[in-house]
């Protein structure tokens, strides 16, 4: 498990974290959202020992990462999946890091199968497109078998096929018992791999609740509707003084109601429907809502 308490982190006067907790629970994957330059990479960086909290500490199974046994044993991490040696070839690249580790030349072999580099196993890094770097830095987190993962943006280069197949890892991994923190900005991604979510903006702690909590919290519920008759449907939404957005094509978007209440409504006044459906906002809605004050970066309006 991976906690983090009061982490507080500056760089000169500038804030990166600030008073940031939260726990990454083992069995689950917890996403880490946040706008650009929020804090995530900062945060994780300071689990991993890479940077010195400025105040707070990011303990994994209550130790801060110095001093922990092991390393690679308890805590895979993938950061940043350039960084390294171009020269070596993907086996010789983990087998270094392997070997640092006291980790056998074994499983070098069975996390290159795993991550589908067994048959580029044998060609330098320099070579390889992003996606490969992606897989090749995923089989070193992997390498210690740890029962903590850590992945910074680990989609990132991947064709659809490849995101796909870090999803069903990930889940995976947390459905073996493993606390999994991903960060990503890929919303609708996140959606489907995350059972949790930990958003932070500015460096603070914006929420720390389930996926599907989330979504209801943050998200809005709306009703569209559609009617055979548009100025009767019209009228019937006036007339019933609801909460209703024309979204074009005739079509009503209608808050505060749920379709057995609008439907019943629409039948007792004899309003034919040719559409009614629920819709609940995307993952990448509800953040884009929910973190509006604290982006850092925006582009302005036009
Ligand atoms: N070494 C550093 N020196 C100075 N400022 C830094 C340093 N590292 C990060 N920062 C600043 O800290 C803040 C948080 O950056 P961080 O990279 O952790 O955010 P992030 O959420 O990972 O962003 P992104 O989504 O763009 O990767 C930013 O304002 C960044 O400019």
């Amino acid at each position: 498990m991976i906690e983090v308490r009061s982490l507080s982190k500056s760089f000169g006067d500038r804030v990166a974290v600030s008073e940031l907790s939260f726990r990454v629970e083992p069995g689950r994957v917890t996403g880490f959202l946040g706008p650009n330059g929020a804090g995530k990479s900062t945060t994780m960086r300071m689990v991993l020992g890479l940077d010195r909290p400025t105040s707070g500490e990011a303990l994994v199974h209550g130790r801060r990462y110095a001093e922990l046994a092991e390393p690679l044993r308890q805590v895979g991490a993938l950061l940043d999946a350039q960084a390294v040696h171009g020269g070596r070839t993907a086996r010789g690249h983990l087998r270094c890091v392997a070997r640092a580790n006291g980790i056998g030349d074994r499983r070098v072999e069975e996390v290159l199968a795993q991550v589908g580099l067994a048959e580029a196993a044998g060609r330098r890094i320099r070579g390889f497109s992003l996606g490969m770097r992606q897989r090749l830095g995923v089989a070193a987190a992997l390498l210690g078998d740890p029962p903590v993962l850590l992945l910074d943006e680990p989609v990132n280069g991947l064709d659809p096929e490849g995101i796909r197949w870090i999803r069903t890892l990930l889940r995976s991994l947390a459905a073996e018992g493993r606390a999994v923190l991903v960060s990503s900005h890929l919303m609708g991604e996140m959606a489907l791999t995350a059972d949790h979510l930990v958003v932070i903006g500015r460096g603070r702690l914006l929420a720390d609740l389930g996926t599907a909590e989330f979504l209801e919290r943050h998200g809005r519920r709306r009703v569209r509707v559609r009617a055979v008759d548009p100025d009767k449907l019209t009228g019937l939404l006036r007339g019933a003084g609801l909460d209703a957005e024309p979204v074009g094509d005739g079509a009503w978007e209608v808050a505060g109601t749920g379709p057995e209440q609008l439907g019943a409504l629409a039948a007792a006044q004899r309003v034919a429907l040719l559409e009614l459906a629920v819709c609940q906002d995307s993952l990448e809605e509800a953040f884009m809502r929910m973190t509006a004050d604290s982006v850092d970066y925006r582009a302005a309006a036009a």
